[in-house]
This record gives C-alpha cells, structure tokens and sequence, in this order.
C-alpha cells in the first residue's frame, strides 16, 4: 500500500488548517450561538472581547488531530483508485480514472475519516465555544481547561460513548460530499490541462479552492446540525437524535438555518483547499 499520499495528506492538512481556523471559529460560534448578527459583528465582538487569540482559540489541537485525518482522507482515497483502477498517482495522469471511480474512492476516503475525526471535531467545537476571555482576574473559569481536560471530562461524564456525539451526522456530511470534493477538483484540473500533462500550479489552485467551495455548500446543512448535536447537553437543549435536531432546528428558526455559516464556510474552503491540493501534489511530484 503506497503511504507516501498519506504522509502528503498530513502535512498539506496542515498548512491548509492553519490558513483556515479563523474562519472556522466564526463559523462555530455563528451556527451555535445566537448573540451575534453576522460575520462582520461576531469578528468585531471576538476580537474586542477576546483580542486576535479568540480567533486561534484551540488550533493547536486540530493541527495536531485533525491534519492526521486529513492524512487518511487523502492516503485512503489514493489506495482505492489504485484498488478501483490498478494505476498509481503517478500514472493516472496518463491513465484518468472515470468520475464514477473518483467518486467512489472519494466517498470510501470520506467515510472511513469521518469516524476518526469525529472525537477530534467534537473536542474542538466545544473549545471554541468557549466565549470567555482569557484569564481575567475574577472571570468564572471556562469549563474545559484545555483539549486533553475536554476529552477527559466528556469521558468522565458520558463514557467513550460521548465522545462519539455528532459522528452519525459528521458521516453523513463527509462521505457524500467528499466524493463531490474530488470529483470537482478532477474535473476542474482536466478542462484547463492539456491530455497526459500535470495541472499548473495556478489550474491546482483554483481546482482545489472550488472544489473545496462545491463540497462545503453541499455540507453545510448537515454540519449545522452536526454542529448542533455536538454541543447539545451543553449551553443548547438535548435533541432525541439526529431527525430531532433536524426537525427542530427548522421549526424554530425556519429553514434558512440550514444554511448557517454558509458565506464563511465557502469563504475559508477557497485558500484551505487551494493550498492543500498544492502542497498534496506538490509533494508527491517531489517524491516522485
Ligand atoms: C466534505 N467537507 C466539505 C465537509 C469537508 C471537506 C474537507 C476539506 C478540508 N479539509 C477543509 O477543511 O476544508
């Protein structure tokens, strides 16, 4: 099984998580709260109450997590086109595999890394929810100290079992949509690439960053509730399960709620997913 597309999906998860964590905490705090009337005003609050660290509040621990399953996502979808197709990364270029193989291989890497990345996901939500500002003399402290202390604490309370909450809905969100991912990025890459010769830089950027976009607006109405089913018991009300959520979200707040988070989400997937499809190829055309 090659593993160096595993080695290049970490670190390209990297870099691109970096690039994108601001963004995701507004995102994470617009969908799960209701203090804030937008982007512009949940920033302008965020940096007045929390100062620049607000927005890089618990990166460290998905660069640390969730670049490793970024690592799966891209190692897992290679090594079922080479199962699929019997051709390499290197020779598919030469040998394209067929949309429905990309899509299957892409649904295959997005299934088996939702599972792992669902513990991680959960942990970092929660952070970064966490509104209060740091260590303010007389403040209240914040109820997880850090992510080894949220993990220890979801475990405490719930078994490991809790620290599953939202993995239904996280796979229902990523394994779809990330056949879509790939799809796209393949597509995009063939219309501006003469037959047989490797994408341009330029041609890999746009492919990944709307690719990156395509996928995101298809996600989001499932990572709203995903969002929603994570931080239930919280600060939110208990759902019954993932039809509640679904259901009551819309009841409450209409439809538009499934489309929370939207504009940022597509906002921050452009230079994340440019990024790490660049540095992915990169890497493995360096490797050779
Ligand atoms: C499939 N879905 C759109 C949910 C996720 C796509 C993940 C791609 C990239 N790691 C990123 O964080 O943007």
């Amino acid at each position: 099984m090659p593993a160096e597309e595993f080695v290049a999906g970490w670190i390209s998860g990297a870099l691109g998580l970096v690039l994108g964590h601001p963004f995701d905490t507004v995102k994470v705090r617009l969908q799960t709260q209701t203090t804030y009337r937008g982007i512009v005003d949940c920033m302008v609050k965020t940096y007045r109450h929390e100062s620049l660290l607000g927005f890089f509040k618990g990166m460290s621990f998905p660069i640390a997590s969730i670049s490793v399953v970024n690592s799966i996502l891209f190692g897992v979808y290679s090594n079922a086109l080479l199962a699929l197709t019997a051709t390499s990364h290197q020779e598919r270029r030469a040998q394209p595999p067929s949309y429905t193989h990309v899509f299957i291989a892409g649904c295959t890497g997005g299934f088996l890394q939702a599972y792992c990345l669902a513990p991680f996901d959960l942990i970092k939500v929660r952070l970064q929810n966490q509104t209060e500002p740091r260590a303010k003399p007389g403040s209240p402290p914040p109820r997880y100290r850090g992510p080894v202390h949220c993990a220890a604490s979801i475990f405490q309370a719930e078994g490991p079992r809790g620290l599953f909450r939202g993995a239904w809905a996280l796979t229902l969100r990523d394994t779809p949509t990330l056949g879509i991912y790939f799809v796209t990025y393949e597509w995009l890459c063939r219309q501006f690439t003469p037959d047989g010769q490797n994408p341009s830089s330029g041609t890999v950027l746009v492919a990944g960053g709307f690719a990156g976009i395509i996928s995101w607006v298809a996600a989001t109405p499932l990572d709203v509730i995903k969002s929603r089913m994570q931080m239930a018991g919280l600060k939110q009300r208990a759902y019954g399960g993932l039809l509640d959520c679904i259901v009551s979200s819309a009841r409450q707040e209409g439809l538009g709620v499934f489309f929370r988070g939207l504009t940022i989400n597509s906002a921050r997937a452009f230079p994340v997913n440019a990024i790490t499809f660049l540095s992915y190829e990169y890497l493995l055309l360096s490797w050779g």
